[in-house]
């Protein structure tokens, strides 16, 4: 499918290619005219005939060599940008589950080492094979036109060249495989190494991450050494070979020239054919591993691409009004990450219209498994997830999510100003909107007090948020985007009194007439909420609101007791 847009640039670029092929064959062979017809005879209008087509020759090889460049230069770049396009783009249509079984190096390398590598087979390796090929079975064909013995005497040691050619590039084909692989897992390492370097460097492990780190650089230098031991050694044998060629040629030649059996032209046309012969004799054997690397790399990208999404939009959508009311259910719902080994167990709790409601249970119980079944990165196995009465699966994933808005643990910042994050890509929203949102719930002033205010760099080169400012952030980025249903998943890092005070009344005012989940690390948090489903090991153990449970003394009991040691619950 990707090769139809290039096979018309593909095809003119071959197309040139037999011109240029037939030029550079032709001159020799002119030369060989000129000496045996023309020079021999004295004929000035024949060599200046011949001396024209010499000329217009070049000049045609030049034009069509300049053309041939542009196009392959430009299919190159197409592939480039088709591939990278298409590759990133089905990589944003991928569900959370395949990010975690692919490592970020990994895809990275998708994007850049793999599409280059198709660039390659695009704009290089096909038009430099057949010209290769065009060129050595036009020298061959000339030749054997010229002199049969002559021909034969020159390819006396083509066996053995063609024997030391197979038996290196096997040897570099394995090293260069080796090569890739180990850059392969230099690279996922590196990307792993740094998203983690502060664990790393927390827990001092830099000496033994370094460690590994070396050997693998080792691996990679020494495999690296090889090939290019490798090849300093083939490229000067098929030389030498060539050189041997032409001796036997400048022998065997020179003595029929005296022996006036062959002309001088001809000797000549010979050396400089013997000369042109081993340069795409040396190509070829490289487009080999060209190829290999190339089709390696398109087998790997079209795998990526036809790596079918799990989480899909619904045939026949339902669509979900402009407004929702809000209500969630989730109908006996049973969700595994993996095979059956259960999350979450017949899950089943209605929450209606404008509720807050709050989801507490042990580390690992399933609250956030929860919420990213609402938000459908996940599918449940069994049971119905519904919005306003209609099941979450029949509704376009972009619809079902305009609706929900998540407030995260840690909001992930992307490279612009406070402004741009906040505003992401409801580009209607205009700075005065958001500072007036932010006053609304009073947080304006934790931005207003950064070096730039709203206007400051953040990401990657910018100012660096703190856990609690995040959190603000991502308060105002809900609000901007005004969902339907809010969800909040609780910062369990320790956020300063002051910013925690900032987001408990930014959530109250928030929450207010709107359908609001939290996830609560902090029982503290959800006291008023409407509702509190109590998670343990998947399973819902209770529900009610803060007094009914505590009267029950069970497991949100319990609970409210671990967090409260010392202090004396009130029912
Ligand atoms: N992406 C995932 N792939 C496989 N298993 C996962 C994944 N995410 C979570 N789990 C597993 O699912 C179970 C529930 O995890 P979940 O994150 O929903 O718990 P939680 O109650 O939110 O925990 P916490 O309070 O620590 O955030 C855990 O046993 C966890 O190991």
């Amino acid at each position: 499918m990707f090769a139809k847009p290039y096979r018309k640039l593909l095809f003119f670029s071959l197309l040139l290619t037999g011109f240029i092929v037939i030029a550079s064959l032709a001159q020799p062979f002119i030369i060989k005219v000129a000496i045996d017809s023309y020079i021999k005879m004295n004929d000035y209008q024949g060599m200046m005939y011949l001396g024209i087509i010499y000329f217009l020759l070049i000049l045609i090889s030049s034009i069509c060599t300049y053309f041939q460049n542009n196009t392959l230069q430009f299919t190159g770049q197409y592939v480039i940008y088709d591939f990278r396009q298409a590759v990133f783009k089905h990589f944003s249509v991928m569900q959370m589950d395949f990010f975690r079984k692919n490592p970020i190096g990994r895809l990275v390398t998708r994007i850049t080492h793999d599409v280059e590598a198709l660039n390659q087979l695009y704009s290089q390796v096909i038009v430099n094979l057949v010209k290769e090929v065009l060129i050595l079975i036009g020298i061959i064909a000339l030749m054997l036109y010229m002199s049969v013995k002559l021909t034969l005497i020159c390819f006396l040691v083509i066996p053995i060249i063609a024997i030391v050619t197979f038996y290196f590039k096997r040897v570099l084909r394995d090293t260069q495989r080796k090569l890739r692989s180990i850059l392969s897992s230099l690279l996922s390492y590196l990307a792993e190494n740094l998203s983690g370097m502060s664990v790393i460097q927390l827990f001092a492990r830099e000496r033994k991450q370094l460690d590994r780190f070396n050997e693998l650089n080792e691996e990679h230098y020494r495999a690296g050494m090889r090939q290019t031991v490798i090849n300093s050694i083939f490229n000067p044998s098929i030389g030498l070979f060539g050189n041997i060629s032409l001796a036997l040629l400048v022998w065997y030649g020179g003595r029929s020239v005296v022996d006036e059996t062959i002309t001088f032209g001809t000797v000549y046309a010979f050396t400089h054919y013997v000369r042109q012969f081993f340069e795409p004799l040396r190509g070829l054997a490289d487009r080999f591993n060209q190829i290999q690397a190339a089709l390696a790399s398109a087998e790997r990208i079209f795998e990526t691409l036809e790596t079918k999404p799990t989480i899909v939009n619904p045939v026949q959508p339902k669509e979900l009004p402009e407004k929702v009311k809000g209500d969630i259910v989730f109908n006996h719902v049973w969700f595994a990450y993996k095979n059956e080994e259960w999350v979450l167990k017949d899950v089943h709790f209605r929450i209606n219209q404008g509720e807050t409601v709050g989801i507490v249970g042990a580390t690992g119980a399933g609250k956030s498994s929860i919420i990213q079944l609402i938000n459908r990165f996940y599918d449940n196995q069994k049971g119905i997830i519904s919005l306003d009465g209609i099941n979450i699966k029949n509704v376009l994933l972009n619809d079902l999510r305009r609706h929900i808005g998540i407030i995260q643990q840690d909001a992930f910042i992307f490279s612009g100003t406070v402004f741009d994050n906040i505003r992401l890509n409801h580009n209607a929203v205009s700075n005065e909107e958001i500072i007036k949102a932010a006053k609304a719930v009073n947080i304006d002033s934790f931005f207003s007090m950064l070096p730039q205010g709203y206007n400051t760099m953040l990401g990657e080169e910018g100012t660096v948020l703190s856990a609690g400012q995040k959190q603000l952030l991502s308060f105002l980025r809900a609000m901007i985007a005004d969902n339907d249903v809010l969800i909040l998943d609780e910062a369990t890092a320790n956020i300063d009194t002051e910013s925690e005070q900032a987001v408990q009344s930014a959530l109250r005012e928030m929450s207010k007439n709107r359908t609001t989940i939290i996830i609560a690390h902090r029982l503290s948090t959800i006291q008023q909420a409407d509702k509190i489903i109590v998670l343990d090991k998947g399973r819902i153990v209770e529900m009610g609101n803060h007094q009914q449970l505590l009267k029950n003394q069970m497991v949100y009991y319990d609970l409210c007791q671990n967090q409260n040691k010392g202090k004396t619950l009130k029912i």
